[in-house]
């Protein structure tokens, strides 16, 4: 596909996209299942509930019968106290990202994270698996911000003082297409993360791309 133009600051989803996080869902996910008697899941599963915050993944999780609210807070709390203990473990940053998202610093172009995880962890994974990069914001999910309401992303483009329109948002699931579509910013869907491409292709976005090293021409 060509490239229509390039852009002068970029949006980051972070699991699925910078940060391949399957190994932990999965792993507490499990271990918490077995502890409250309910059927665990194989990682292909968990692949399709990742991606639109901690509570719609938990409610997948669980047996339909067993979603009710009560239970989904509950297993909630220790689902993110589980991943706050471990979140340095069973997730690996994708091959090439780091060396592309060092690049794009060294050019000086702007870099921000958007995501759904918990703003508290998504802060904490940023410093431990990228140690060398300055994002200029960083937002997870909290009362003010849920993708894909299109704030989290209107509130990083004020930050970085730029156009709408010179912005590009990268991630893997339709939540962070439809995000960028809703906040009038292009959209780049990547499918090494937790969807396929025909899946991606549902909502449209600007470009969809199957490997990381693809990034550098859109962005650099
Ligand atoms: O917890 C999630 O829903 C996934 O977070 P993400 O927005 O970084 O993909």
């Amino acid at each position: 596909m060509t490239i229509q133009k390039k852009y002068d600051g970029i949006l980051f989803d972070l699991d699925g996209t910078l940060l391949n996080t399957l190994g932990i869902y999965t792993h507490i996910m499990n271990e918490l299942l077995k502890k409250n008697n309910f059927p665990t899941h194989t990682s292909k599963k968990y692949r399709k509930f990742i991606g639109n915050g901690a509570q719609n993944f938990i409610a997948q999780c669980l047996p339909q019968n067993h979603r009710k609210e009560e239970t989904i807070m509950q297993i909630g709390k220790e689902f993110h106290l589980n991943y706050q203990n471990n979140y340095t473990t069973h997730s690996e940053v994708y091959t090439g990202i780091l060396e592309l998202l060092e690049t794009l610093q060294s050019t000086g172009k702007p870099i921000a994270l958007l995501s759904n995880k918990s703003h508290e962890l998504t802060c904490k994974c940023a410093e431990h698996f990228f140690p060398t990069i300055k994002f200029k914001q960083i937002i997870g999910q909290s009362d003010s911000y849920k993708k894909p309401d299109p704030k989290g992303a209107l509130a990083i483009a004020n930050t970085l003082k730029l156009p709408l329109d010179k912005l590009v948002l990268v991630g893997d699931t339709e939540v962070d297409i439809v995000t960028a579509q809703n906040a009038d910013i292009d959209s780049i869907a990547v499918t090494w993360g937790f969807r396929d491409e025909e899946e991606l292709k549902i909502v449209a976005p600007k470009y969809i791309l199957s490997e990381t090293n693809q990034l550098k021409n859109y962005l650099l």
